[in-house]
């Protein structure tokens, strides 16, 4: 094996060949799909008469149009039950192994690759979605595709890409309590910026990764592209291997020690070279919640809405936009703003240990009057487990609706939506304006544990004081 990064043995290993580009024609081991960006893909197909090349790599769920309160079928939704329909069919034609609703393994796909065992390390990922760098948690290099690129896989399992440089990312030490994976990664995005990762394919290296959960693992990587990085990736170690033994699609008996072998041989060596290295410290951590418009402007629970004068010339003029649209002032304190929805779920923080964690600040607690909370699991599987724990009565009796799986309010691209300019506590990745389902609706990102809190107190809280 050469010598390098993970990311770079595992490019090196995928290569097929250079485009006159300039680009590589990188192989994808696996692709994930999903209803939204795939329907003009199989068109494409169908137009040029060709085929799926690799029908055993493509893996299929739906998980942004389903409602997560009434899953009977036609949809409600016209469009949705259109969009349903049409990623059926795509899959029976070209033989695509589909995880639909009701199936016991549908969810948000970057919730259920790992779930099954298909995201493995070593290998390059792909899928038509921008958080498919969730899948880096366990030493795989994946990318979000766009629409026309999901065609060049379907027809030929490869990628046309040019190369990236690689920033390790060193964080140091215990967290504190009260601090998660996601106060990490706002942290991260506030300190190096939206786009600080332009160009760049970021590796978190250090004892705070070493010593997370292969979920906590996941919340991180999933945000490296709202960090402007194409992927991110954590070196697979024991955690990993753990956590994918006895996994439907990991390998097992003999073809598992090979796999751990070839596992351990990919990660970054020792003296390898990184194009930059930026190095951070746990315990100046603390819990995080953004205040504005990008998932860079963030704050801890304890400072106030940074003044223009504060900010850079760049950071400045986005500020100002952030301060008219979240409807909030500078030199405010973030704590005790008033939140109307409170939303647990989505790729970041719809997991199990993310539901755990949710439903011990839940326990004998009751959601704040005129707060709308509620708690979307991030598949099925992820349901079915929470509810063998007893967490849906948790949920239930402290006055949070318990849903089916989705992407539910995380995009509102189905009937969970802000209404007008309700701002809500949210432990999804993004707070772009509108993005909740209303023009004017207002997002404020934290960990699912803060949103709890939030829920609690109907204002956004240190969830430090519930302790
Ligand atoms: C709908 C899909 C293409 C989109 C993405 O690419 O990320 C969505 O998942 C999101 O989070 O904005
Ligand atoms: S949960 Fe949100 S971020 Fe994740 S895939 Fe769905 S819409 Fe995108």
């Amino acid at each position: 094996m050469s010598k390098g990064t993970l990311f770079d043995k595992v490019w090196n290993l995928h290569t097929v060949g250079t485009l006159t580009s300039g680009q590589t024609q990188l192989f994808i081991g696996l692709h994930l799909i999903h209803e939204v960006t795939s329907p003009q893909a199989f068109a494409m197909l169908r137009e040029r008469e060709l085929k799926v090349l690799f029908p055993e790599r493509t893996v299929a769920t739906v998980d942004h149009i389903v409602p997560t309160e009434n899953q009977a079928r036609p949809f409600a939704d016209v469009l949705a039950e259109e969009m349903i329909v049409a990623l059926e069919d795509n899959c029976k034609a070209h033989d695509i192994r589909f995880y639909n609703v009701g199936s016991g393994r549908q969810g948000i796909v970057h919730v259920i690759a790992p779930e099954q065992g298909l995201t493995q390390p070593g290998m390059t990922i792909a899928c038509g979605d921008s958080h498919t760098s969730t899948h880096g948690a366990f030493g795989a290099i994946a990318f979000g595709i766009g629409t026309s690129q999901v065609r060049d896989i379907l027809a030929s399992q490869t990628l046309a890409l040019s190369k990236l440089k690689v920033r390790k990312i060193e964080v140091n030490g215990t967290l504190n309590p009260g601090v998660y994976a996601k106060d990490v990664v706002l942290h991260l995005i506030r300190k190096l910026g939206v786009n600080g990762g332009v160009g760049y394919a970021y590796e978190y290296a250090g004892s705070t990764f070493e010593q997370m959960s292969m979920e906590e693992r996941m919340t991180v990587c999933n945000m490296a592209i709202e960090g402007g990085a194409r992927c991110g990736y954590i070196n697979p170690d024991q955690v990993t291997f753990d956590y994918l033994k006895g996994r439907e699609f990991a390998p097992k008996g003999e073809e598992w020690d090979k796999a751990v072998e070839w596992w351990t041989s990919i990660r970054s060596d020792a003296d390898a070279e990184y194009d930059d290295v930026v190095v951070f410290d746990a315990a100046d951590i603390q819990p995080t919640v953004t205040w504005g418009i990008t998932p860079g402007q963030g704050i801890g629970i304890n400072e106030t809405i940074p003044k223009p004068e504060e900010l850079s010339d760049s950071d400045r003029a986005i500020a100002q936009e952030a301060y008219r649209y979240m409807k909030l002032n500078p030199g405010d304190k973030i704590a005790g703003t008033k939140v109307d929805v409170c939303f647990v779920g989505s790729c970041t923080n719809g997991r199990i240990s993310d539901l755990r964690e949710a439903a011990k600040f839940a326990k004998g607690r009751q959601v704040a009057s005129g707060i709308k909370a509620f708690i979307v699991p991030g598949s099925e599987d992820v349901k079915k487990q929470a509810e063998a724990e007893g967490l849906d009565k948790v949920f239930l009796e402290a006055g949070f609706e318990w849903r089916e799986s989705g992407c539910s309010m995380c995009l509102a691209m189905n009937p969970d939506k802000l209404q007008g300019s309700q701002i809500s506590a949210s432990s999804s990745n993004r707070n772009f304006k509108g993005r909740q389902g209303s023009s004017e609706g207002r997002t404020l990102l934290m960990s699912p544990a803060m949103v709890v809190a939030a829920a609690i107190n109907g204002v956004v809280s240190d969830v430090r004081d519930l302790l």
